[in-house]
């Protein structure tokens, strides 16, 4: 057998991971990669073929890492295969560090006893003490580490007898004879001090409670790591350890590789009766490709550089407000630079829905047959999806062009419009075109293995959109574009209407400043809503069941379930059909008096949202930036409350920890599509202020590989390049409505909860055909679903609409605190469709 010597420093250390489930793992994947230059292999704690062959695998390693997870050390399913590693025979024994979980385990298994903190330890920093020695060898007192545990070892075990032995913190007690303290915590009084770091007098074994990856861990947390590896491989070359090469990859398991069933849902002919011969095509893009005679795809558009149109008006103009359509409607932050339309075209445009429940996807062109077909999984979904993305790429046809005429591409003019601009695409804007609608919680749930409750709402509701219009609010520009070919004239038309407002006196935008409504018309819908909504019906959350779902959570987080947990409940809004609700005045009346940035009006496939969201969870450019904004921490605007005092709060431990550890699941989110050297953080907490609300706000960035990245694809799907597809199924549901591990927190919320979220926690946006992307939290949200349980409208006709709301219930919340958090998020869409335009103070 071909073996190396892994203590040489020619060869990079492979290292095993051993993940237990945790959302910080992939952190820890990449500091091992920066710091030593590993090649890191993770593995579940789970995984069968490991477990009954630990020690063939273990050859094929120099060192095993441990990660942190949720649960406790002593539960065999929360550990899995964890504890044979403290158990391998001489001959397999390997260097290893736990971390967190993977400490505690240690411990455990030596003698030592895991208990419940008093007060958990959940997204704070700490700075333990140490003694300079060993993998705390030149670490100084600079050293700040993040924790994340409601844990603690005891190396006095259990027994109240030996509890006065090893009274030296340094020195092994009675009960763990083979253990060194290395560090403690001792920053809190009510906790005493709190183990942070051991080692094993004779094995190559160490362990450390604090997260060393995590972002508020100081740069010593690196120096902690390359330590821990030269000792290791100091232990490696006194054994003569060598790996053995044919061990070097574990592969992951991948599917049965089974086409999905086709069927028609609509008996006889259809014209798109079979699936496309191309086999690398999905069905889905194949047909919508179709719609398209032409051999080109080519973008046609055209750019207004002066009219910054306010888009509901221009829905209005266009005569599009009673049909299915997709507004995303940014106001007031520079977030919100664009807003984009989408519209419908009979007969040219597809709808796609996918149903979590049965697993069904349903796609069809408008006012055509409609496909469904059976899926194994959600995760059948990305690949059709990107599939007729790609199929309608304009980039991948202009060259070939033989048409290209304008050479400016720029202002759309009323000459020499029939002509489209080859080889000219408006790049500046940031969608040509493609899938606009929402992903739901459901579909998240799905994505990670969590049983959702069923939902009513189709929980993938696409449309792809031909026609487009993209207004820049920063350069005053409104793109108008169409893939369908020879569609100028509709562009000449919006075109027309566009310059006939722009010609008018500006509508309101939103904000407090609002004027009563301006035409006798918006008067009239005013009025007629006001009177649909005098005899609504609100149901809101019990406070005392909401405060005692609370503390249920915070049962969690002290047992280690949980690091943090975004509870959510649901207010609905009941109205009677006569006079019948119009949902988009509705959104109007929201977004007038809770202008956001990523607002948006949706009506889909029996689906109606109407949301005013601060949070943008994901967007992605054409050349491939990826990037997070994570809310946590909120702060209500009132009177009294000043940007100072704001700050002051939002600056509290429990503000920060919530935001922290938020932050760290989604650099883990990420990192794990696109690779941790090609992740980073670009702003840690900052305070922005919003309509009714401050918010503590996080940026967290990154890039795509390019092309055939081995590394970051590996660990993405497996197959080609990574897209912002893949980061987008890869991060849902948004860490930020669920806690972390996200995992474990989703189905400690789902038991709680006892319901579905449905499109609220799910995300909103569109996939453009050049590759970019752009979806928000759908939060502050209101939603509607025209169907009942069956499918069917209701009997009276009456209509519910559900608002969402809830936060991050941590160790340091208080349940009255979380009650009216969740109140005051909801509060804010209430008041804003309920109160008539512009009386909205403060
Ligand atoms: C759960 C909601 O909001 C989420 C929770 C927040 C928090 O805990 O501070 C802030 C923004 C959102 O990520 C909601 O608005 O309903
Ligand atoms: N981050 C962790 O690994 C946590 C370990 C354990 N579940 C605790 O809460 O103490």
């Amino acid at each position: 057998m071909d073996s190396i010597d892994a203590a040489s420093p020619s060869y990079p250390p492979k290292i095993l991971f051993v993940d237990a489930f945790d959302s910080f793992a992939n952190n820890i994947v990449g500091l091992l990669e920066e710091c030593l230059h590993a090649h890191v292999t993770l593995v579940h704690v789970d995984d069968a073929k490991i477990n009954d062959d630990l020690a063939e695998t273990l050859s094929g390693y120099d060192a095993v890492v441990i990660g942190p997870g949720p649960g406790h050390p002593g539960i065999p399913s929360d550990v899995g295969f964890i504890t044979k590693l403290w158990e391998v025979d001489k001959e397999h024994e390997l260097p290893i560090l736990g971390i967190c979980l993977g400490f505690q385990s240690l411990c455990l298994s030596h003698g030592a006893a895991v208990k419940k903190l008093p007060f958990a330890r959940h997204g704070i920093v700490t700075k333990p003490v140490h003694n300079d020695t060993d993998i705390f060898a030149g670490i100084g007192r600079g050293l700040q580490a993040t924790q994340y545990h409601s844990l603690r070892v005891d190396l006095r075990g259990n027994s109240s007898e030996v509890a006065t032995e090893g009274s030296t913190f340094w020195e092994p007690t009675v009960n763990c004879p083979a253990l060194h303290p290395l560090a403690w915590d001792v920053s809190d009084a009510s906790n005493g001090p709190i183990l942070m770091a051991v080692r094993h007098s004779t094995k190559p074994l160490w362990g450390v409670q604090f997260h060393p990856e995590s972002i508020c861990t100081s740069d010593e947390g690196k120096q902690l790591v390359v330590n821990w590896w030269t000792s290791a491989k100091a232990w490696l070359s006194e054994r003569g350890r060598t790996r053995s090469l044919h061990k070097e990859k574990l592969t992951s398991s991948v599917g049965d590789g089974l086409p999905p069933t086709l069927e028609f849902a609509t008996a006889g002919s259809s014209p798109w009766d079979s699936p496309t011969s191309d086999s690398s095509t999905s069905h889905l893009a194949g047909l919508l490709r179709s719609v398209i005679e032409e051999d080109d795809i080519v973008l046609r558009w055209g750019r207004n550089s002066a009219a910054n149109i306010n888009p509901t008006s221009l829905v209005d103009a266009l005569g599009h407000s009673r049909d299915e359509f997709v507004l995303l409607d940014s106001q007031n932050h520079p977030t919100g630079r664009y807003s984009i339309l989408g519209f419908m075209v009979p007969g040219k445009t597809m709808k796609v829905t996918y149903s979590v429940s049965d697993k069904t996807l349903q796609y069809g062109i408008i006012q055509g047959n409609m496909c469904t077909m059976q899926l194994h999984s959600i995760d059948e979904v990305w690949p059709m999806l990107q599939d007729a993305l790609s199929l309608h790429d304009p980039r991948t046809h202009e060259m070939g062009s033989s048409r290209a005429s304008s050479s400016t591409g720029s202002d759309v003019v009323s000459t020499g419009l029939d002509q489209y601009v080859a080889g000219h695409l408006p790049t500046e804007s940031p969608f040509w075109g493609g899938f606009m609608g929402y992903i739901s919680y459901e579909a998240g749930l799905e994505t990670i293995d969590v049983k959702p409750h069923t939902s009513t709402v189709p929980d993938i509701n696409f449309a792809f959109m031909h026609r487009s219009i993209v207004i820049d609010h920063q350069t005053s520009s409104v793109y108008i574009q169409s893939l369908l070919p020879q569609d100028w004239t509709w562009i000449r038309n919006v075109e027309q209407t566009i310059n006939k407002l722009a010609s008018q006196p500006p509508l309101p935008t939103g904000g407090s400043t609002i004027p009563q409504p301006s035409t006798p018309e918006e008067a009239q819908e005013n009025k007629t809503l006001d009177q649909s909504l005098k005899h609504a019906h609100i149901s809101r959350p019990k406070e005392p069941t909401y405060r005692a779902k609370v503390l249920r959570c915070q049962d969690y987080l002290a047992n280690g379930d949980s690091y943090e947990l975004c509870l959510t409940d649901s207010t609905t809004i009941t109205t009677t059909p006569q006079p019948p609700l119009n949902p988009w005045t509705l959104y109007k009346r929201l977004r007038a008096n809770n202008a956001a940035p990523f607002g948006a009006f949706l009506r889909l496939s029996h689906t109606t949202v109407a949301s005013s969201s601060p949070e943008r969870f994901l967007s992605w450019t054409r050349d491939g930036k990826c990037q997070f904004r994570p809310i946590k921490g909120t702060v209500k605007k009132t009177p009294l409350m000043t940007r100072a005092h704001a700050h002051a709060l939002l600056a509290s431990d429990k503000e920060r920890a919530e935001n922290l550890m938020i932050v760290d699941l989604i650099r883990h989110d990420l990192s794990g599509v696109v690779g941790a050297a090609n992740t980073y953080v670009e702003k840690l907490m900052v305070v922005e202020e919003y309509e009714t609300v401050f918010q503590l706000v996080s940026v967290i960035e990154g890039y795509l590989p390019p092309h055939n990245n081995g590394l970051a694809r590996a660990r993405a799907s497996g197959s080609g390049s990574v897209s912002g597809i893949d980061v987008l199924k890869s991060s849902l549901p948004p860490g930020s409505m669920t806690g972390a591990p996200k995992k474990r927190s989703c189905e400690i919320l789902s038991t709680i909860e006892q319901r579905p979220r449905g499109v609220y926690s799910g995300v909103l946006g569109y996939l453009d055909v050049g590759g970019a992307g752009d979806f928000s939290v759908v939060i502050r949200t209101a939603v509607k679903n025209q169907l009942d349980e069956r499918g069917e409208r209701g009997e009276r006709g009456d209509d519910v609409w559900r608002v969402g709301a809830g936060g991050a219930v941590t160790v340091l919340s208080t349940d009255e605190g979380e009650f009216r958090e969740m109140e005051t998020k909801c509060e804010s869409v209430l008041e804003a469709l309920l109160m008539p335009r512009g009386a909205r103070v403060g």
